[in-house]
């Protein structure tokens, strides 16, 4: 009888599988699973071995709350910040809005790392996210005033804006957390195309935008292109940063090409005229995530 410590499972039914059976304080016999069994029969480790993983699982947990809260407090710093450079008329409200929409994401995705190693930690995570989507429903729904919330993520200071761009962008957020993660390059690729490529083509095509693309007069030559090359770096940027952390391995020359298709796929997405339809926040990333895991496959 062999005794390995190891999971066989593609990462979706791994994430189901240690939602059931918490990974800490079980070691796994793959070489004992029934070709007949959907997942690998337990072994209950020691006495000493199972206390040992218990004080491992209660830090992880105080980690991770630390980890939230922290992430929490940034989002609200950062929001803040904007509304105050907002009121002092230091940067124009849709400046602010694009430097948010850009620094939002982005920072959410390099906060990751500061979580535990344990497979609850995506939840925690995701708790930032989700109680920021409650915030944009509370307040566009116009149950609470928050200024400071209204005047840095909406176009016109209209609360119920809330509920439209700002609050896709942060399910989408939540949905590269759970389900992505640290282990996949798809959420990070995801958040660099809707976060920093479709925030700086904003901030270009507003103030450079002259000669618009044929198919969409409300985008520009200059706005996708800048979409593309931020959308592309950025991405670069994030998997290098997990990368030397050591989440990813990546064979840096197929990465390239992979990318600059995923980055490519965004833009073009982005700039066809079916905002009336549906969000960017919503196909920008959708269509991201699509092309990731069809070039990456996990
Ligand atoms: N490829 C692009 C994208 C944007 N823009 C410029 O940026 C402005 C706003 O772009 P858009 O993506 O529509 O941003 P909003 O929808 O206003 O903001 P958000 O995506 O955050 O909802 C456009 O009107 C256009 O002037 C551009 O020229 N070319
Ligand atoms: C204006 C925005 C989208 C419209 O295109 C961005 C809205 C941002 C939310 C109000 C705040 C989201 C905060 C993130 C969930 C967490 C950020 C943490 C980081 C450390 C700052």
């Amino acid at each position: 009888m062999s005794l390995s410590l190891s999971f066989t499972h593609p990462i979706l039914s791994r994430h189901v599988y240690s939602a059931v059976f918490p990974p800490p304080r079980f070691l796994f016999l793959s070489s004992h699973i029934p070709t007949t069994s959907r997942f690998p029969i337990l072994y209950r480790a020691p006495q000493r071995a199972t206390a040992l993983s218990a004080t491992a699982a209660t830090a992880s947990i105080f980690r991770d709350t630390a980890a939230s809260a922290s992430v929490f407090a940034g989002a609200y710093a950062l929001v803040f910040t904007f509304n105050i450079l907002t009121q002092k008329e230091l940067i124009q409200q849709n400046l602010s809005r694009k430097l948010v929409h850009i620094l939002s994401g982005l920072l959410f995705a390099i906060s990751w790392p500061i979580f535990s190693n344990a497979d609850e930690a995506r939840y925690f995570a995701s708790l930032v996210p989700l109680i920021n989507c409650l915030r944009l429903v509370i307040h566009g729904l116009s149950l609470s005033d928050d200024q400071s919330l209204i005047k840095s993520v909406t176009r016109e200071g209209n609360p119920k804006e809330l509920l439209r761009g700002p609050l896709y962008y942060v399910a989408m957020l939540m949905l590269c957390a759970l389900v992505f993660w640290r282990e996949s390059p798809v959420g990070v690729i995801c958040l660099a195309n809707m976060c920093g490529g479709d925030g700086v083509a904003d901030i270009i095509g507003r103030k450079y935008g002259s000669s618009k693309i044929p198919y969409n007069q409300s985008k520009s030559w200059v706005g996708s292109i800048s979409m593309f090359v931020s959308g592309f770096i950025i991405s670069i940027g994030m998997l290098y940063y997990y990368s030397a952390l050591g989440y990813l391995q990546l064979d840096w020359g197929y990465t390239m090409h992979r990318v600059a298709l995923i980055s490519l796929v965004a833009t073009v997405v982005e700039s066809l005229p079916i905002t009336m339809l549906i969000d960017d926040n919503i196909s920008v990333p959708l269509a991201s995530m699509l092309a990731a895991y069809l070039t990456f496959g996990h």
